[in-house]
This record gives structure tokens, sequence and C-alpha cells, in this order.
């Protein structure tokens, strides 16, 4: 199987998690534009969507279905969303695609985060995919430094923009041996807005597409 077939199994077993009548949380990524593409199929029997993007919000709308303004919800019973490594206690890294705010901001809305991946993203110390950190323009070098004293290697993401109008670097060469820790400490650098590491609040579910077939693992 192809990695694309992975992710697309993945995204497709995601669809056993969804309640019929309620609003479904949407990441971003190439592994949801596939759980995207399945949750048409079932668009009448769901309220629509909150998502962490405007590529996701296009895709949905797209689609037919309804994309809610999260200030508009009070409750999300799940937030279905990629990751771009995922190790053994649930801890991720995410942000490739540069969405990680918003994607932060509702899986903290979310009764449960349920990952989708292929089987490529599951490893041992999260560190080898670089730290994407979503910094305020102005605040660039004074966080890239700071980031080198944590033992990084900053690289600005060049010609990149997020949706809410700043910069990523991706931060090189970092070992995360204690994820809640790192994330802590690089969110209370002056200028970040938030990093990549999703670890004080992890997967509950993952479902990890192998050559085998979808493996499912509940923290
Ligand atoms: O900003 C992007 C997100 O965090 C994605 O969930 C992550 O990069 C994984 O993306 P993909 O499914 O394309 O591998």
């Amino acid at each position: 199987m192809t990695q694309d077939e992975l992710k697309k199994a993945a995204a497709h077993a995601a669809l056993d998690y969804i309640t019929e009548g309620t609003i479904v949380g949407v990441g971003t990524g190439s592994t949801v534009n596939h759980f995207i593409d399945a949750l048409a199929g079932m668009r009448e029997r769901i309220r629509g969507a909150v998502s962490s993007s405007e590529a996701s919000s296009a895709r949905l709308r797209a689609h037919g279905i309804d994309v809610f303004d999260l200030n508009s919800i009070d409750t999300l019973p799940v937030y279905v969303d990629g990751a771009d490594e995922i190790d053994a206690g649930f801890a991720m890294i995410k942000g490739g695609g540069g969405a990680l705010t918003r994607e932060k901001i509702v899986a903290a809305v979310a009764e449960r985060f349920v990952c989708i991946c292929d089987a490529s993203k599951r490893v041992d110390v999260l560190g080898r995919f670089p730290l994407p950190v979503e910094v305020i323009p102005m605040a660039s070098s004074h966080v890239a430094r700071a980031l080198r004293r944590l033992g990084g290697e900053p690289r600005m993401r060049e010609g990149f923009v997020t949706d809410n109008g700043n910069l990523i670097l991706d931060v090189h060469g970092l070992s995360i041996d204690t994820p809640i820790e790192m994330e802590a400490r690089i969110n209370q650098i002056v200028g970040v807005v938030t990093n990549g590491l999703f670890a004080e609040r992890g997967a509950d579910i993952l479902l990890l597409a192998t050559a085998g077939g979808v493996e499912r693992y509940v923290r």
C-alpha cells in the first residue's frame, strides 16, 4: 500500500467515532483531507463541523458541510486530526502544514482527540520532524535566539504566513525526551503564539494504518 492509501484507511476508520447529529471537529492536512471526503458521505447525518484552518473549511464547504464558528458552540464530542509524529504516550508533533495554533484551540475544546496516521508517524522519541513554532513577526529573531539556547536550530519557513498572519520557525535538532516540559518552556518565550508539541493535551485515540490494517489504540 502507498502512504496515501494508508492515510485514507486511517481517515475512513475515524468515521466510527462520529456520533450522528453532532458537530465534528476537523483538523488539517493530507490525512484529514481524506477524512473530510469520507465525512461528506454522512453529511446529512451530522450537524456540521468546526475547522482548524481556512483550507479545511473550504474543503468542508465544497462538500456541502456547514462550518460553525468555534465560539458559537459549547461542546465538541470529537476532534479528528493527523500528526507529523506521535510517541507511545500519545504526545505529538503537529504543524507541518502550519495550522498548529488553531488545531490546538479546537483540540482543547474537544472531549476526545482521534489521531489518524500512517505507521511512519509513530516514533519512540519526538523531534526528528522539525518542531513548528508560530511566532508574532516582530519577535522572530528574539524567539530564534531563545530556541537556540534550548539546543535547537530554528529555520524560518520561507514564504509562509499562517491563517493568523504569523510566521513559522521550524526547529531542527531537538530530541524531546520530556514533551510536556518542552511544550511549556517554548510557550513561555515572549512572542511565541504556540508550538507544535501536543503533549499537555495529547491524543486520546490513535488510528494507526499499517499494511496489515488499521490498528486502534486507546490512551
Ligand atoms: O498543520 C498541519 C497539521 O498539524 C497536520 O495534521 C500534520 O502536519 C500532518 O499532516 P499530514 O496528514 O499531511 O501528514
